[in-house]
């Protein structure tokens, strides 16, 4: 296949409905696409130099690739994990290659990153397409007249599965669902490496509130474990108990969709999400800081969950037919009171794109040609 020169590609952050560390355990969770993207620029330099430019991070690195023979490992900082994600995926890529190409590569995210919603995702699902893309390994999707295009099926499970590898570096010990929501987008069920894409959901309306406080999905992961292993007869219950949650919410969304929505299901959703969210704090992942944020939205009859690892990061509150907006302006603004971000979301949006540069928006491509 030829291999590109430059190429745009965006992925999409992702929030989890339910099964979050429950799935890293085999059991079942639902995520969705946001309408927030991680975007990237490729461009074959004819230097001999790699260069990656993460303004999100502060990070603007280059090396000669004369130098590039090996890479230390264990580190576990913001700036190593993302950079040797990258450096893995490249090296890994033109193994085969007769000579490593120079490329200068910029990835920039609309989504915060570190705060639950998918962002090491969304960065290694970018880099592997664009890596493979450059490589000529997997297509240039984009015909002429086209504004952005997606790959083959059997390609996009190779970008999954080098994205998949990159979160490993990111997570320790992912599930894969998060990469696998960045692929392919829209609403799946995700277990044991299964992907299902629910066909059968109702339009939900969900409110997203970033709390501010920094956590690592990597650390959350791990503690997660190291409750399960020393309280194992205490906390295999408490996975059942989530799967079925994941389950049961699976069963009312497609009545939603397929009977129209009732009062009842968005009274068993509410139930879901409460439920969830305690068992979330028996897990070990909860923080103040998201216990305010569930008592205040509480406070206005609404119901809210962390998403993604927990420990401070986001959370989601359900929206029902019967808020009144007035209710979802009081509680934005009470929430802001509090320092936390809170917006409303739309959800479902498509996974792993490919654009071209006059179909991005001029904020997006002015930050991706600065660095
Ligand atoms: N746009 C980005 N630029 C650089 N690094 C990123 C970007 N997005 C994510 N990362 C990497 O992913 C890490 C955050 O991943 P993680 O702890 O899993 O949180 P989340 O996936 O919920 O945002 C960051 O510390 C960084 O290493
Ligand atoms: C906690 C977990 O279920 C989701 C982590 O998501 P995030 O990195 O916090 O966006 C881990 C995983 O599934 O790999
Ligand atoms: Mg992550």
């Amino acid at each position: 296949m030829a291999a590109v020169q430059e190429c745009f590609i965006s992925a999409p952050g992702k929030s989890i409905l339910h099964g979050e560390h429950a799935v890293v355990h085999g059991k079942v969770a639902l995520a969705v696409a946001l309408n927030l993207r991680t975007y990237l620029r490729l461009q074959v330099a004819s230097s001999s130099q790699v260069s990656i430019s993460l303004p999100n991070i502060n990070t603007f690195l280059c090396w000669d690739l004369r130098e590039l023979t090996a890479i230390a490992d264990g580190s576990t900082d913001t700036r190593s994990m993302a950079v040797l994600a990258f450096l893995y995926t490249y090296l890994c890529v033109f193994s085969e290659s007769e000579v490593l190409p120079g490329l200068k590569v910029c990835v920039w995210s609309e989504l915060p990153t570190g705060a639950g919603l998918g962002s090491s995702a969304a960065y290694t699902v970018c880099v592997s397409a664009a890596l493979l893309t450059a490589r000529g390994t997997i297509s240039s999707p984009l015909t002429h007249s086209q504004e952005s295009a997606r790959w083959s099926e059997q390609e996009l499970e190779l970008i999954n599965s080098w994205a998949f590898q990159g979160e490993k570096i990111i997570h320790g010990n992912p599930s894969g669902v998060d990469n696998a929501v960045g692929t392919w987008g829209g609403f799946l069920r995700y277990h044991a490496g299964k992907i299902t894409p629910l066909s059968k959901v109702p339009t939900l309306r969900i409110l997203l509130t970033n709390t501010n406080v920094p956590r690592s999905t990597k650390l959350l992961v791990s503690r997660v474990k190291d409750r399960i292993n020393q309280y194992p007869t205490v906390m295999i219950p408490v996975l059942e108990s989530v799967d079925a949650v994941s389950r049961i919410c699976e069963c009312t969304l497609a009545e939603m969709a397929t009977e129209g929505a009732s009062a009842k299901h968005y009274s068993t959703l509410e139930d879901l999400i409460d439920i969830n969210q305690q068992h979330l704090n028996v897990m070990g992942v909860g923080h103040e800081a998201l216990n305010t944020l569930c008592q205040l939205t509480l406070a206005h009859g609404l119901h809210s969950k962390l998403t993604g690892a927990g420990g401070g990061g986001c959370a989601i509150t359900l929206l029902t037919p019967e808020t009144g907006e007035c209710v979802v302006r009081d509680v934005i603004e009470d929430l802001k009171k509090l320092g936390f971000d809170c917006w409303e979301t739309s959800i479902g949006s498509p996974g792993v794109l490919m654009h071209s540069p006059t179909s991005l928006t001029h904020s997006v491509i002015h930050i991706l040609n600065k660095y």
